[in-house]
């Protein structure tokens, strides 16, 4: 994503021109362009020949790295900065500077840099953007753009734009309303398009509709780069949402994928289903996660021994996490056979008001939760619950720290051999439980996942590894798979096949480790599994409009693939060996 308004590296011509010779490279563009450009720019990789071509002698001090040297020093500066949002920066400069690298390295150090350049950090990175804001990345429509938004988006250099990761910043992950601060998360998620996926870089677009804030602290912010209103609701909000997907699909087509991601509960739900039939989109807080979430209930049955259906699920929370999981575990059951009558009654709900019941007093459930209202007297206190209804799964989904006690998690331990618990809330601080907490409280006897990163527990002498159900095992793989087969619409039942196709990913030692997910550093093959399981998906289901249909799923997705090679931006045809520089 070039910031530039030069050409930049569209990935299917070359990039300099017609000519095709790289090393003459494209003669009115010389010289510091090279550097400025993060998508040419090479750092000290630029070899000898390269320099003397593009007119960067002198520009660049003569030492010439490899890419193993760049990469290790970016590691060491990183290992170097002490607070997680210099490492931020640090990263982010980095993707201005050179986008390759960036790439490279966060594709190689997955593990180590993913909690950097998205949750959880990136969660401090939204409450800080106003200050640490520097050099801008993706649209920023406002809602003084209404009537002219396909203008503004052709203000981005970039034409093939094939994905889009849209926010309105009014729940951002459990935080709150950040308003326009909101930025970083789409792109922290199109970084990992790219890194997880391999989705090239210059076919994602980042966009905040900034529609106002109700946060008073960033009201009052000097810095706020935001617009400084309140959030416009009702009609207004409409149009002004429905104007943005159709400039969107007009300047960049029909199938261009527009992933929703942290809304505010009521417009998730409610746009979500207004667009699902109408716009290649979908909403990750409420598909994403729920294909994650069950993707690690499947597996988890593997250890449990028991059959989805056999479960009892408890949902601490009734918002787009937990109703998305519940309508998939459904999906889920039916698909084994059970009724949705019967498959509905395993799921239970608590909201801010208790158990979701028949007749409950206090009221305050909504059209999407009445789908999990059971038969039974209402019961306030979480522990309580537990007791009664006696959960084989409890899922955390509410963002209160904690909330899955001590005694909680005792209770949990007495009921199941394995109990099943999902501290899914994000970013860490958010938590219902921490790691430590879960294996300490469940005699190390329980299955655990979190939404955000935590490290592994030592308890005695055994370890313990807690799985990431985090939606980033999800959405870049889906996205490859609906970018590269053009679709127009998404179906619900792709993401209970991308949560299978997770769930069987997981190998028996993963689990022996109780392991939900595998890890981490097999990701960009795990993703395109998905993707593949998906594609197939949907040409079956006559969905796909790309022709003719691939035999090889995985082998055309990874031809698909950015690989962060500088080859790629440069020389494609003829390789420019490095020889050293002439003094
Ligand atoms: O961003 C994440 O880490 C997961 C997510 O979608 C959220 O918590 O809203
Ligand atoms: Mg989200």
């Amino acid at each position: 994503m070039g910031q530039s308004n030069q050409k930049v590296y569209d990935g299917s011509v070359d990039h300099f021109g017609s000519n095709g010779d790289p090393c003459c490279g494209d003669s009115s563009k010389r010289g510091i362009y090279y550097l400025r450009d993060p998508v040419l720019c090479k750092g000290l990789k630029f070899s000898a020949q390269e320099r003397e071509n593009l007119g960067l002698r002198g520009l660049l001090p003569p030492s010439i790295r490899c890419l193993e040297s760049q990469m290790q020093a970016v590691i060491e500066n990183i290992d170097r900065l002490e607070d997680s949002l210099s490492k931020y920066m640090y990263l982010r400069q980095l993707q201005d500077y050179n986008q390759n690298l960036f790439f490279k390295v966060l594709m190689e150090h997955t593990d180590k840099l993913m909690p950097i350049v998205y949750t959880p950090t990136v969660g401090l990175v939204c409450i800080k953007y106003s200050l640490i804001f520097q050099r801008p990345r993706g649209i920023f429509l406002t809602i003084q753009d209404a009537g002219r938004i396909y203008d503004v988006l052709g203000n981005w250099p970039e034409k093939e734009v094939r994905a889009i990761v849209v926010t309105d910043g009014e729940r951002i992950l459990g935080l709150g309303d950040l308003g326009a601060n909101g930025m970083g998360i789409p792109v922290g998620k199109l970084a990992l398009y790219t890194a997880l996926a391999g989705v090239p870089p210059n076919k994602t677009l980042p966009v905040t509709l900034d529609v106002g804030t109700n946060n008073e602290k960033l009201l009052s912010d000097p810095y706020y780069i935001g617009m400084r209103h309140k959030r416009i609701r009702g009609r207004e909000y409409d149009d002004f949402i429905e104007e943005f997907m159709e400039a969107a699909i007009k300047r960049f087509g029909r199938s261009c994928l527009i992933q929703f991601e942290d809304f505010g509960n009521e417009n998730a739900f409610r746009l979500l289903k207004k667009f699902q039939e109408r716009y290649s989109t979908f909403n990750d807080d409420i598909q994403g996660t729920a294909s994650v979430a069950v993707a690690g209930i499947l597996a988890s049955l593997k250890i449990t021994d028991l059959k989805l259906s056999q479960n009892v699920f408890l949902f601490q929370g009734a918002g787009e996490a937990a109703l998305g999981t519940a309508d998939l575990l459904v999906m889920a059951m039916e698909q084994e056979g059970v009724s949705r009558v019967e498959a509905t009654r395993r799921i239970w709900m608590v909201d801010s008001k208790g158990l979701i019941v028949k007749n409950r007093e206090t009221g305050g459930i909504t059209e999407h939760k009445a789908r999990f209202t059971q038969e039974h007297e209402h019961l306030t206190n979480l522990e309580d619950i537990v007791k009664t209804i006696k959960p084989t799964v409890l899922i955390g989904a509410s963002a209160q720290k904690g909330v899955f006690s001590e005694s909680i998690l005792r209770t949990m331990a007495e009921n199941n051999e394995r109990p099943v618990i999902f501290a899914l809330s994000n970013p860490t601080d958010k938590a219902e439980c921490t790691a430590e907490q879960a294996y300490t409280f469940t005699e190390g006897r329980c299955v655990f996942a979190s939404g955000s990163p935590f490290d592994p527990v030592t308890i005695e002498d055994q370890t313990f590894y807690p799985g990431q159900g985090n939606n980033a095992y999800i959405f870049p793989g889906v996205a490859l798979a609906v970018i590269e087969c053009g679709v127009h619409t998404i179906a619900d039942q792709v993401f209970l096949v991308a949560a299978k196709a997770l769930a069987n990913q997981v190998k028996q030692e993963d689990l022996e480790e109780g392991r939900l997910y595998p890890p981490l550093k097999n990701i960009r093959d795990v993703s395109v599994q998905i993707a593949a399981k998906v594609a197939q998906f949907l040409y079956v289901e006559g969905m796909a409009t790309r022709r003719p249909e691939p035999d090889d799923k995985v082998a055309f997705l990874r031809s698909k693939q950015y690989t962060a090679d500088y080859e790629m931006a440069t020389s494609h045809r003829h390789p420019v060996t490095s020889k050293g520089l002439h003094h």
